[in-house]
């Protein structure tokens, strides 16, 4: 494989990709030698059909507000790669959707679902519906809108889509109701369903406790542990109180957290209370960070700014793509930052990620540290097929070991001859040989 060579072809093809081309640069250089080690892969051209999605549908999707005004926004579902089981990825609904930016998602979402040891495919859907000031029963609409489109693409052992930015319990509700009366069946076509209805205990925190699940092991690579740690997250959504509940668990100290509006201080950390108001804050739709400040007023809000020039220990991404660029990483780096856990998707640029592997600062990507959301949406589809619901501690019990066997494999495939781990490496590699030799294994398809 010539990198350069794929690379060039896929810009020509896709010029106005820019997130997708970064996400399939990273890969093809972590992957790189053991490729060209290994011509199998090369006469079988795995790597010019693994960058292309099997299909993309895009609709239109019609909806009527409150006041009766009719709205139009587009659908989108990247089916990008099913060699090891039905295609499964969230659906963000964000203004800034594109196709570019689901397709960086679904492609990820391939080597991510390989990394839990579930067989699971990666997709990603979404639409540039924006659901800030949005009244329930618009949402509701709009959802049901949304999948009097999709619902002919997805099902059980096809395509299985789950929440991600903008689409949490809700959104999930509205939509399966939706499908499930078109469909005429009660099965686990989503996960992140309620618990009344299909959904798994821990799944609306399963991708903020993995990420503290892996982090930990990150610390424990050096003898350490999040005891009296300070700990600098992003974002206010579902992702960050689930990383905030389960790190104050563990005694360490969350300061900041943030939104498109600014980022929060709070010198004497997050509480349980403060996380807990964290749900009401996302489930109000303005998407501002700044009524934190003043239902907590020993907090400082600091307006246009981002967490990342703040003294800390931690420092974990928890909101949206390239959140974390080469300056912020400077700072973080000055600043005395040991360990840096990536929760959002893509969360730091290749300019940030450059500057943590030249401090050697331990840095993990999104696709390692994030996977216990859909590794407990595996969970959840596993009990829905069985018929059956497991306990709390159970489902806790398969998230440790998911994401210890990911910690596991990016150790054997990033290890490098000075003992400093590269995360990017080793997720990325241990990813992509078994959805290859699946692919191997299947022939030309
Ligand atoms: N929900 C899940 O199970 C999983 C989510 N993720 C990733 O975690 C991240 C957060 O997702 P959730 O917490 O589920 O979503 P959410 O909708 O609950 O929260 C999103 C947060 O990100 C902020 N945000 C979104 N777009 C932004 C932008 N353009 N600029 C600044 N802030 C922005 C929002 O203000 C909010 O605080 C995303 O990168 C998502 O892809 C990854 C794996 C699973
Ligand atoms: O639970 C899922 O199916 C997918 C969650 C997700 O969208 C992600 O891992 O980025």
């Amino acid at each position: 494989m010539n990198v350069k060579e794929i690379l060039t072809n896929l810009e020509t093809k896709h010029p106005n990709e820019k997130e997708y081309l970064q996400a399939v640069k990273e890969v093809l250089e972590s992957i790189e030698t053991i490729y060209n080690e290994n011509p199998q892969y090369e006469s079988a051209k795995v790597i010019e059909r693994l960058v292309e999605p099997d299909r993309i549908f895009t609709f239109r999707i019609s909806w009527i507000d409150d006041s009766g005004n009719v709205h139009v926004n587009l659908g989108h579902r990247i089916q990008f790669n099913n060699a090891i089981g039905p295609y499964k990825g969230g659906i963000r609904l964000h203004p800034s959707v594109n196709l570019s930016i689901l397709k960086f998602l679904g492609f990820e979402q391939i080597f991510k679902n390989a990394l839990t040891t579930l067989p699971m495919g990666g997709a990603k859907g979404g639409s540039d519906f924006n659901p800030k000031g949005k009244s329930d029963t618009e949402i509701m609409r709009f959802c049901q809108a949304f999948m009097l489109e999709l619902w002919r693409f997805i099902g059980p052992s096809t395509d299985v889509p789950a929440g991600d930015i903008g689409t949490g319990a809700r959104e999930i509700g509205f939509m399966y109701g939706m499908y499930k009366k078109l469909q005429q069946e009660n099965s686990g076509v989503f996960t992140g369903k309620g618990l009344n209805w299909g959904g798994s205990l821990i799944r609306p925190e399963a991708t903020g406790f993995g990420g503290v699940y892996f982090t930990k092991e990150m610390l424990e690579t050096k003898n350490d542990d999040f005891k009296g740690k300070i700990i600098a997250l992003s974002g206010f959504g579902n992702v960050t109180w689930g990383v905030a509940l389960k790190i104050t668990e563990l005694g360490g100290k969350v300061v900041t957290i943030s939104g498109p509006d600014g980022y929060i201080y709070d010198e004497k950390g997050l509480d349980n209370d403060k996380i807990s108001y964290l749900l009401q804050l996302r489930a109000s739709n303005n998407d501002i960070v700044s009524p934190y400040a003043d239902e907590f007023p020993e907090a400082t809000f600091y307006p246009n700014e981002k967490p990342w020039g703040v003294k800390c220990d931690i420092a974990m991404p928890c909101a949206t793509q390239n959140e974390l660029n080469g300056e912020d990483a400077e700072k973080l780096i000055a600043n005395g930052v040991q360990y840096v856990a990536e929760v959002s998707n893509m969360g730091c640029t290749p300019e940030a990620i450059h500057e943590f592997h030249k401090a050697k600062i331990l840095y993990a990507p999104g696709k390692a540290v994030n996977a216990g959301g859909v590794g407990v949406s595996g969970l959840e589809m596993s009990q829905n097929a069985m018929k059956i619901n497991w306990t709390k501690e159970e489902v806790d019990v398969k998230l440790h070991q998911i994401m210890h066997s990911i910690h596991v494999s990016c150790l054997k495939f990033g290890t490098e001859e000075d003992g400093y781990i590269n995360y990017v490496k080793g997720a990325n590699i241990a990813g992509f040989i078994k959805v290859a030799d699946s692919m191997l294994d299947q022939g030309v398809i």
